[in-house]
This record gives structure tokens, sequence and C-alpha cells, in this order.
């Protein structure tokens, strides 16, 4: 549930030894222990009951954790051979307690400066202790040379705590940066295993208890979470799986207001006010320009249609801003943007329906994130909400990574660069709800807290995905969840809907947004 930076650890570390007195050497005989479980749990799911495995020792902690692995695998009917990255006798403090035990109890050990890759000749697989949360930029040689030899060697690696040549906090891998098959995270999951590329190198990710009393994170108040059960249960106050009241009625689950479509994007707003029903809003009314109100009347029976004036256009440019807050009034939830087009002054035109529908919580997606974008660039870029007045109700921006670029006035890369740290400056500074999606869709709160959602599929990424997603954060929020509730758990739904509409169909491929739609 929690997920840490390489700081946070290192004080959760210091707090566990020097206030609570548990020695290192039992964290690192914990951690060591659980990777060699992990690494006989992965042998014998390949059909494998025993096998010999190539331990890359590195000079810190984390080197520390594989010579202690290493007597556990032996211990386990493994065998295991030491590879050292650096010579043994740099190894200092617990790492070097470790050493001199493995030397004392025979097991083998190689320089990689002498034996190369041949010193996993005959393994099965490799544990990569070589860098841990003590890295500091890229694998510096010898390291990147071992795990360059080691991610060619074809071999099964398991990760003790992070794959090295990965930045814990952020996700980016250096090149080169180890591909495991298995990580095994010690104590609490780091952030970067959870955010691309990090994720990918990282392989399946298992978090397993070294002795580190999970309450001290909460005392530490981590701010990050993987979305999940428990993690909505505990952190956002909501029952899992959601609910429906016995004595229901159509009332009782609200009614959400969809300002979407345009006469070439009509689709974007049938999507999201299908998506609203589907997410369980008792009611949905779909404001759209008055030309699509006609040819789309019928295509979703369960939705209310309002035309809105177009001069017969099928665009919003003349939709006057009063018009569509008069509809929002009396709404749990307005959903604006999907489809919406561009038009010259759709800045001001936007923050005018900001204001006026004040009291209506609002998920701002699509075009809506680009007019306010635009309007910031005008007030100087990026400060888009230094102009705009705080809102009673709340907001919720579903930017994906471009969106997100032109909000911020940073470039693509420099937004997928932190993604988490990133998300949670900007929801704090601005005081909004934030699901900043992508792989790994991150949502950030307006007090600065941010939960990663692990679900969903490649498949998803294709046109009115978006749509559906903000559809059903509107329909969440219809039925009186908070904006945080409603964007976690609507980023959560929208990617295990994904991968069910995916197993469904067998194939991630040819995906489109309705299957996701009825998939929920
Ligand atoms: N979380 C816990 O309670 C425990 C964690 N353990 C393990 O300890 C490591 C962290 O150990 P630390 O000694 O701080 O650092 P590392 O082992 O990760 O590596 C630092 C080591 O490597 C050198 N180094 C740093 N950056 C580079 C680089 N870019 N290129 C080459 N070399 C680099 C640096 O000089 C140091 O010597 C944690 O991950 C866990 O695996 C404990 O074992 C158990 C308790
Ligand atoms: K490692």
């Amino acid at each position: 549930m929690y997920l840490v930076t390489s700081d946070e650890m290192r004080r959760l570390d210091r707090q566990t030894i020097d206030e609570f007195g548990i020695p290192a050497l039992a964290l690192m005989e914990n951690a060591g222990r659980a990777i060699a479980e992990e690494a006989v749990r992965l042998l014998a799911g390949a059909g494998k009951p025993r096998g010999a495995w190539a331990i890359l020792v590195g000079k810190g902690n984390n080197g520390g954790d594989g010579l202690v692995c290493a007597r556990h695998l032996r211990e386990l009917g493994h065998d295991a051979v030491l590879v050292y990255a650096v010579p043994p006798e740099q190894l200092a403090g617990e790492a070097a307690a470790q050493r001199d035990i493995a030397e004392r109890l025979g097991i083998p050990a190689r320089a990689f400066a002498d034996a190369g890759a041949a010193a996993w000749d005959g393994c099965d697989g490799l544990v990569d202790a070589l860098l841990g949360t003590g890295t500091a930029g890229a694998p510096r040689e010898p390291y990147a040379a071992l795990i360059r030899a080691a991610n060619a060697s074809g071999l099964p690696i398991v990760a003790a705590d992070i794959p090295s040549g990965l930045n814990a906090d952020t996700g980016e891998t250096a090149e080169p940066c180890i591909r495991a098959a298995v990580t095994v995270a010690l104590a609490l999951a780091k952030r970067g295993l959870l955010q691309h590329p990090g994720a990918e190198a990282a392989g399946r990710v298992v978090v397993r208890p070294i002795g580190i009393p999970e309450a001290l994170a909460a005392a530490m108040d981590v701010r990050a979470f993987a979305l999940g059960e428990r993690t909505f249960r505990e952190k956002l106050g909501l029952a899992w799986p959601l609910r429906r009241q016995a004595d229901a009625h159509k009332g009782t689950y609200g009614h959400a207001l969809v300002a979407a479509g345009s006469r070439a994007m009509s689709g974007a707003g049938l999507l999201a006010a299908k998506a609203a029903l589907r997410a369980g809003s008792g009611l949905v009314s779909w404001a759209l320009p008055e030309a699509l109100a006609l040819p789309m009347a019928g295509r979703l029976p369960e939705a209310m249609l309002h035309g809105v004036p177009d001069d017969g256009r099928g665009d919003w440019r003349a939709a006057p801003p009063e018009a569509l807050a008069a509809l929002a009034a009396g709404k749990q939830a307005l959903v604006i943007g999907p489809g919406l087009g561009r038009w010259e002054g759709d800045g001001a035109w936007l923050r005018a329906v900001w204001e006026a529908a004040d009291g209506v919580p609002l998920v701002a997606d699509a075009d809506a994130l680009n007019m306010l974008a635009a309007a910031g660039e005008q007030g100087g870029g990026g400060e888009l909400f230094a102009a705009w007045p705080r809102r009673k109700a709340p907001v919720v921006l579903t930017p994906h990574p471009g969106e997100m670029a032109r909000l911020c006035g940073l470039s693509v890369r420099e937004v997928q660069r932190d993604r988490i740290g990133l998300a949670q400056r900007f929801a704090e500074r601005h005081g909004v709800t934030l699901a900043l999606k992508g792989a790994r869709t991150v949502v950030a709160t307006p007090d600065g807290t941010a939960y990663v959602n692990a679900t969903g599929n490649p498949g998803m990424a294709t046109g009115g995905s978006g749509d559906v997603l903000a559809g059903i954060i509107g329909g969440l929020l219809a039925q009186g969840l908070t904006a945080e509730q409603a964007a976690a758990a609507g980023v959560y739904l929208h990617g295990e809907a994904g991968d069910r509409a995916a197993a469904a169909r067998a194939t991630e491929a040819g995906l489109i947004a309705g299957d996701i739609i009825e998939a929920l």
C-alpha cells in the first residue's frame, strides 16, 4: 500500500534501528531470506525445484542482502556462488560482516573483473544485489558492465529491493538497468517500481516485510500509495467494492450533467454520458449543441438530452455559459470537455462556465484542459489558476501527459520524468484533484497525497478511452463520492474494466472505448 522514496526508506531504516533498536543485521537477515524464498519460488514456478544461483554482490547493504540471500538459498537446497562487483575488501559495515560469514561458510566467490560472464556458467538464475536505494546516478563501471552482462545472460534475474540502475523515486531507468523477472521490494514498495519505465524493468514486484513496523510509515506521513482494496478502505474511506444501498431510488445516486460532443466528435459526448450511467449515476443529462440533439436522440435512451444554442453549426461557440450553468444548477457533477472542440476565445467561455457553475463538482477533460492551458499561456504560462477564482465545489482534472505538459508549460519528457512528484505539487498548488493519465495513472489530491493505479493495459490507448474515464469519474461524483474518492476509484475501475474487456476478447489489441463501458 505505501509507496516510498529512497529518502523516506532511509529515514525509516534509521528510525527502526536507532529508536526501536532493531539491529540492521536483523533487518538484513530478513531481507536476504525473503529474496531467497522468492528466488526459489521463481524456479519452482519454472519447474525447477533446485537450482544454481549467481549472486551479484555490490559494495553497499544491497550487496549485504545478496550475501545473506546466498546463505538462505543453500539452506533451501539451492547452490549459490558469489560474484563480487568490486574487490570484497572494499565492503564495509553490515555488508562486510556478511562477507566474512559467507567466507567462513565456504560459499564460493568470484570477482566479475576476473571471471566475466563465465562467473555464472551453469547457473539457472541471477540475484541482482548490486545497487539499491543508495544508488546515486547511472551505474558506474564496473557495475555497468556487470549489469549489461547480466541482462545479456538470458537468465532470470531476481532484483534485491530495486533493479540496479532504477531511479527508485521517479521510475527512470539508467542505461544500463537490470531487467528483472521479479523484484523483491524490502519493507515497502519504492515509488519507481510503479512508474514506467521502472515498472517494466522491475518485472513482478513482491513486497516483503523485513521487520520495519509499518506503523512507522503512517507516522512518518508517507504521502503516496498504490491503489487497491486496502488503500480504498484505509486511506480513502471507501467501502470496497462500492455497494448500492438497498433502499435506493434514482435520486439516491445523483444527477450528472455531461457537456460534451460537437459535430465532428459527437461520440465523445455519447461515451462520456454512457460511462457516467454505467458508473452508477442515478440520472445523466447530456448537454450538446442543438444541431446534434435530434441526430443523437435515442442513441442513449437512458440519458436526457439538452440542446444548447449553436446557430446551427453543431459547436459550442454560441452556447451561452450561463445557460450551461443553469443546466448544471442542482446537479451533483458536471463533466466538461470531451469532444467540445476549440474556438477563438474559448478560454474566456470556459472561465465563465467555471465560475457560473461554481457550486457543482466539475470534471474537466480533453478540450476543457486545453482551454485551461491556453488561458494559462495568456496569463503567463502555467499560472492558469493564479487568475482563476477558487471554486466552492471541487475540481477534477484528467490530463494525459501532453495535456499536462501544456497545463504546466513543460515538455512531455519533463512531465514523465517524475510523474508522482509533479502531480503532487500541481494538485497541492492549485487545490485540485488530478488524474495524470498514462501507464500507471497517478491521482493526486489537494493535500498532496498521490495514489498510483496499476490496473489497465496498453489496449486502452484508443480513441474515446479518456471520454469514458471522465464519464466514470463524473458518475461517481454524482453518487456523492468526494473528488479524491471519485478520481481514485474511477481510475481503478476504468483500468479494471479495460482488463476485463481485454480478457473477454482474449487480446488487448482491437479494444475500443465502448468495450470498457460494457465491462464496467
Ligand atoms: N530498507 C531497509 O531497512 C534495509 C535495506 N537494506 C538494503 O540496503 C540497501 C541500501 O544500502 P546502501 O548501502 O545505502 O546503498 P546501496 O547498497 O544501494 O548502494 C550504495 C553503494 O553503491 C555505490 N553506488 C551508489 N551509486 C552508484 C552508482 N551510480 N554506480 C556505482 N556505484 C554506486 C555507493 O558507493 C555505495 O557503496 C537497500 O536497497 C536494501 O537492499 C538492508 O539490507 C536491510 C535493511
Ligand atoms: K538491486
